[in-house]
């Protein structure tokens, strides 16, 4: 009897992997605006100030007081004079008094006792005489001092991603560094005698590594710097110097392979022995052999080797892991889409089928599976563009079904 969880169903797996990632949250560092872009939001961020800041105008025209506009219904226009200018950037203190108004650009502050402002391109200048439409609305083009941010009020909060419109939120406010979650990180190893670096000659048995490049890839893609260490021989030994090595230095070791039931299969054992084993084994397909542990300092993800089990394990746990040990609250975005073919399975795991996504004329997404199965293949990965989820238990979906879908 193993003293860890196996053969769970993935959502009980992700359960696991987010409260581990929960109680080894990492730290907060505040960082300069321009290192925020991306990262993780560590506290709810609340408004020093009001935006705008001041009353101001929409438009460039004239600003003035609605209540001297003609009544009189034959009347077009009112003729008003002209006292001053107020442009952006500028405070001149100017103040309106009954029948005058002023020249203003869009930006600058509302001139004193001015309450409305019509775009220049409607009214007639004749010397300092101006003759703004009796149409034009009470309050026109002009912004309210706290109608967007209200000083005080709760603006980002905390697990959410800043995105460039976030950053930009916060900049607006005055606000030179935010609180954000330490990045992780990660050490990737691929593993397995039959590896051979990319553009070395190929014995007979061996393949090219292609998980090192599909790892640092989805890695870099959510943000992060990950270290490639030299792949690993299919020896106890070496795997365990290795992986305590790195359980000393990174936050997260990710590796490919020797991870399921063969005599060459070394890091389950490694795992238990000098660390501890979260769980081993998920119901999805493909992935099923997946193994969640930690090692001395480290989380670790140890993904099936086949590369289609690396890229649906990775999206699916390495990325809640990722974002757990970040705190990220924000939910990753769900897709859905209509198949446009019938999907059977048979099985009891859940299943990610390669697909391919697109947009309807109607608008309406559809995903149609690619023929290709089997977790070694990687062109059809490389062709689909997401994955398609069916859930535990046997299938029968019908064209036209809702299904949740990954984007790749
Ligand atoms: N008796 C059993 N055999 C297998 C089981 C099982 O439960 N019982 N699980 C199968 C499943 S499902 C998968 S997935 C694989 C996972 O095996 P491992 O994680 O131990 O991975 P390896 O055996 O090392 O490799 C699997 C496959 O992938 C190729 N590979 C590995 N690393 C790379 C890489 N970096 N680049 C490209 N290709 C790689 C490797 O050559 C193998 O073909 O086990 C099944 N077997
Ligand atoms: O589950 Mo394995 O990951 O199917 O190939």
């Amino acid at each position: 009897m193993s003293d860890f969880p196996t053969g769970l169903l993935l959502d009980e797996a992700l359960a696991i992997v987010r409260d581990v990632a929960q109680a080894h949250r990492l730290e907060t560092q505040s960082l300069a605006l321009p290192r925020c872009h991306g990262r993780v939001l560590a506290h709810d961020i609340t408004a020093p100030m009001a935006l705008p800041p001041f009353d101001n105008s929409a438009m460039d025209g004239f600003a003035f007081r609605h209540a001297d506009l003609r009544t009189d219904l034959q009347a077009q226009a009112t003729g008003l004079r002209l006292v001053g200018e107020q442009f952006a950037g500028l405070r001149v203190d100017l103040a309106l008094g009954a029948g005058e108004c002023a020249r203003i650009t869009t930006g600058a502050p509302l001139p004193a006792g001015a309450d409305s402002v019509a775009i220049k391109e409607v009214c007639g200048v004749e010397s300092d005489t101006v003759r703004v439409p009796v149409d034009t609305a009470s309050g026109a083009n002009v912004r309210r001092a706290g109608e967007d941010v209200r000083e005080g009020d709760h603006v980002l909060a905390a697990g959410s991603v800043l995105t460039p419109a976030r950053v930009s939120l916060a900049a607006s406010l005055g606000i030179a560094s935010l609180p954000v979650s330490r990045k992780p990180t990660v050490a990737v190893f691929t593993t397995g005698d039959e590896l051979i670096e990319p553009g070395m000659p190929l014995a007979p048995g061996q393949i090219y590594d292609s998980n090192r490049e599909l790892l640092m890839g989805l890695l870099r893609a959510d943000g992060l710097e990950p270290t490639a260490w030299p792949r690993l021989p299919d020896d106890p030994r070496q795997v365990e110097i290795a992986l305590r090595d790195a359980g000393c230095a990174f936050d997260l070791i990710v590796t490919a392979g020797g991870v399921s039931a063969g005599e060459k299969d070394h890091l389950p054992e490694v795992i238990q022995r000098f660390g501890h084993t979260h769980f081993w084994k998920v119901r999805m397909k493909p992935g099923m052999p997946l193994l969640f542990g930690s090692l001395d300092q480290s989380r670790v993800l140890a993904l099936p080797g086949n590369p289609v089990s690396v890229y649906a394990t990775y999206l699916t746990v390495g990325r809640a892991l990722i974002d757990g040990l970040q705190g990220r609250l924000e939910p990753r975005p769900r897709w859905r889409a209509q198949l446009v073919e019938p999907l059977e399975k048979t099985h009891a795991r859940r299943e990610f089928v390669r697909g391919h996504l697109a947009a309807g004329e109607n608008g309406v997404l559809h995903v149609q599976a690619d023929g290709a199965t089997g977790s070694h293949r990687l062109h059809a990965a490389a062709r689909a563009n997401a994955l398609i989820v069916v859930p535990e238990g046997p299938q029968r979906l019908a064209a036209g079904q809702v299904v949740e879908v990954l984007p790749l």
